[in-house]
């Protein structure tokens, strides 16, 4: 039976951060995932977990000026001491809530960029977050990103993931398939998994077009779930989806999997 994490940054909108966490919980989630806890101090967010019963399934570790439109840092020149601090910091915060993968988002190409540059900056940074949370028992995870969604985003198919994954030649990499970024960009959802699975640490779910629900738009999640049960994937699936009415309401997908 899948197990479901929900992402927060998406879910229950109208509730302050970490009043996020009991609803979760009131409405049959087993863990949660965020894109970051930073603006909160740790120890707060570590109560609120425990109070709600839930897991960390993920976050993502700090990703630059996300209001002011940056998406993630990674694999830009001048920002490598900024990542290093940040996996520094997504490190305490993963340790106080015993969440055992942080994701890295990669980053947009600036305007004019050397792409060889950028992939030599990325593949640096992430062979050095790697060991270091290899060293806390953590993995890394890198996403592809659709790039409707994202445009000039630099990360955006599992070939280019899988590129990198072979550049870095960590065994601590992995990638997070998230089924409608890869729906937009690809398609193929299930034979790709069946080929990536063993480097495929975490998935996310969200319907298209819209990011609805599951079962408000073309991807057959029925047939997607059971495969994911059937080839043996353990690890939580992210509810990263923009409800269409409200979070409780939207959940009836959801029933058939609450035991
Ligand atoms: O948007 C997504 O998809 C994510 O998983 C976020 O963490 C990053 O944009
Ligand atoms: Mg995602």
């Amino acid at each position: 039976m899948p197990k479901f994490s929900a992402n927060l940054s998406f879910l229950y909108q109208d509730l302050p951060f970490l009043d996020r966490f009991a609803a979760a919980a009131r409405d049959g989630f087993g863990a949660l995932e965020y894109l970051g806890p930073y603006a909160e101090p740790k120890e707060k967010v570590a109560d609120a977990l425990k109070a709600s019963g839930l897991k960390q399934a993920l976050f993502n570790v700090p990703s630059g000026d996300w209001a002011g439109g940056e998406r993630g840092i990674a694999c830009l020149p001048d920002r490598v001491e900024e990542f290093r601090a940040g996996i520094s910091l997504a490190l305490d915060y993963a340790k106080v809530l015993d969440c055992r993968q942080v994701n890295v988002i990669s980053g947009l190409v600036p305007e004019g960029a050397d792409l060889e540059m950028l992939e030599k900056v990325l593949v640096g940074n992430l062979k050095n977050a790697a060991a270091r949370c290899a060293d806390a028992g953590i993995k890394l995870l890198i996403e592809p990103i659709n790039l409707r969604d994202i445009p000039g985003f630099f990360l955006s198919s599992t070939a280019h993931a899988e590129r990198i994954l072979e550049k870095a030649g960590s065994d601590n990499l992995y990638i997070q398939y998230d089924f409608y970024h890869m729906q937009i960009m690809q398609g193929d959802l299930i034979p790709t998994f069946v080929r990536l699975k063993e480097k495929i640490a975490h998935v996310q779910i969200a319907d298209n077009p819209g990011r609805g629900e599951p079962g408000t738009g073309e991807i057959n999640y029925g047939f997607t779930l059971s495969e994911l049960d059937r080839l043996g994937y353990d690890g939580w699936v992210g509810c990263e989806y923009r409800p269409k009415a409200g979070t409780r309401e939207g959940l009836g997908w959801m029933k058939p999997y609450l035991t």
